[in-house]
């Protein structure tokens, strides 16, 4: 990543407060900080129309020079204030905005490395191949037809009214999460597992749903350009293989969770999707409708990294703009190494149709060898779940089977936990799977035999009972 584009953040009163500060990786200096209220106070006036995010985010492309900024915002490829969902989805390039870092006025500052340590930097991204190269995701604007999208985003508003907020555990933060969400499974035998067989947080999901028809329509579409992308990174990414642990066979999603944000201030805090029914190296395509949000995307580095705060490269996040109908693909190499988060936004345009809400669409994969009749269970008597080694160096990138308890709020862990392995598909090896295998096809044979008795004895009993 050659260069940051970063800000302090707003202070309650947005006008007032929108302190920026440009950088490069190389630190630039805040020489111009002072100035900056002043640019885009001139801006604002020159251009009504545009946002204050949008207006920072071009003008620190163009190191801050007004007049270079003012001259690219005459193209008619930038966001408006009104919201409009279309010409939000023709973001350009910010590489068609920028000029080269190195050709910045701005030099290193203790102030801004000190800045850079303590908050990261962010990099703001909207263009597809700026996404593809300097993050694990991809991006496709306008992906439904237009007409599609709005009518699928009014059947999900709809459904929004009886979602729920979750409670879970994101390693040591217990969090609230400050949205609603709704779980939905492709069939009602899928809704009957998920309710009693899966675990999450220890308990069981109530709420589950089957994807309505219009949910089923988009998920084909959805897997089809997922496919497409997962083969794209794997030539242009992986070498021409694809990752070790991913599996080899194409991507079917069979379950989603869609996820509402009411205004501007509902939000998802840093986490990565739980791997425990994905399996390792899982691809997720997610499909936003709406308001546009910034989807932030940060590596992990381990706690003993040594060059963990004072690199910009490991330090800093990026946001993601993600616009009203647009399918982001998280790939393979994203929940292992990355974590994510949709920050709340200080302001935001209305859409036309869901006003300031945000629905979004995580399709996902449920592996059968994940399954909990298939994985380990802890003595606490439910799944374990699956996690990586991600806070030391030392075993960075091992997974493990652990305690359910450990992801749930108020919750101590038991001891249980056990190195996690895999074949290079992803497949558990050893002894849960194979052994589990012969103890299902034992317990099948032994209850096909028990049901024969039952019955029977049912039977027996009715016999007994008609005949008294
Ligand atoms: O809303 C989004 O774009 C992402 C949601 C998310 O991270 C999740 O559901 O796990
Ligand atoms: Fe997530």
């Amino acid at each position: 990543m050659d260069a940051f584009v970063t800000r302090k953040k707003r202070k309650s009163s947005p006008e007032s407060a929108v302190q920026p500060v440009a950088a490069s990786a190389t630190p630039g200096h805040d020489a111009h900080e002072e100035s900056t209220d002043m640019k885009l106070a001139i801006l604002s006036s020159l251009h009504p129309n545009v946002d204050q995010e949008t207006l920072l985010d071009i003008l620190l492309a163009h190191d801050g020079d007004v007049e270079a900024t003012s001259q690219a915002l005459k193209t008619p490829r930038l966001p408006k204030k009104t919201g409009d969902s279309s010409t939000v989805a023709a973001q350009s390039s910010m590489r068609s905005f920028a000029v080269s870092s190195a050709s910045s006025d701005y030099s290193p500052s203790s102030k801004r490395i000190k800045l850079l340590s303590r908050k990261g930097a962010t990099l703001h991204l909207y263009d597809p191949a700026d996404i593809s190269e300097h993050t694990p995701c991809t991006i496709i604007h306008n992906f439904l037809p237009a007409e599609e999208a709005d009518s699928l985003l009014r059947e999900l508003l709809e459904e929004s009214k009886s979602f729920e907020k979750f409670t879970f555990k994101l390693f040591d933060n217990v969090v609230s999460s400050p949205h609603t969400s709704g779980f939905y499974v492709g069939s009602y035998k899928e809704l009957q597992e998920q309710k009693h067989e899966y675990v999450y947080n220890g308990m069981r999901m109530t709420d589950v749903r089957t994807l309505t028809p219009q949910l089923e329509r988009v998920k084909a579409r959805v897997q089809e350009a997922v496919n497409k992308e997962i083969q794209e990174r794997i030539r242009t990414h992986y070498g021409g293989t694809k990752l070790k642990y991913q599996s080899p066979e194409p991507w079917t999603p069979n379950a989603a969770f869609v996820n509402c944000y009411n205004g501007p201030q509902e939000n998802v805090g840093w986490h990565s999707d739980q791997l425990t029914y994905l399996g390792p190296r899982p691809v997720i395509g997610s499909l936003s409708l709406g308001v546009t949000r910034e989807f932030r995307v940060r590596r992990i580095v381990p706690d003993d990294e040594p060059d963990k705060t004072s690199n910009p490269d490991l330090a800093g996040q990026i946001a993601i703009h993600l616009p009203h109908n647009s399918l982001l693909v998280m790939h393979a190499d994203m929940q292992e190494e990355w974590k994510h988060s949709v920050s709340p936004a200080q302001a935001i345009d209305p859409h036309p149709v869901a006003g300031s809400r945000r629905i979004n669409i995580t399709y996902r994969h449920y592996r059968g060898g994940f399954h909990p009749r298939n994985t380990p269970r802890c003595p606490c008597g439910v799944p374990a779940v699956l996690r990586v080694v991600t806070k030391k160096r030392e075993n960075w990138g091992r997974y493990f089977w652990m305690c359910h308890a450990g992801n749930v709020p108020g919750k101590e862990a038991c001891e249980f936990f056990r190195w996690a392995e895999f074949d290079d598909d992803g497949n558990p090896v050893g002894m849960k799977q194979d052994l589990r295998k012969q103890e299902e096809v034992k317990s099948a044979e032994a209850e096909q035999e028990g049901r024969v008795g039952r019955l029977n004895g049912h039977g027996n009993e009715r016999m007994k009972q008609s005949s008294s």
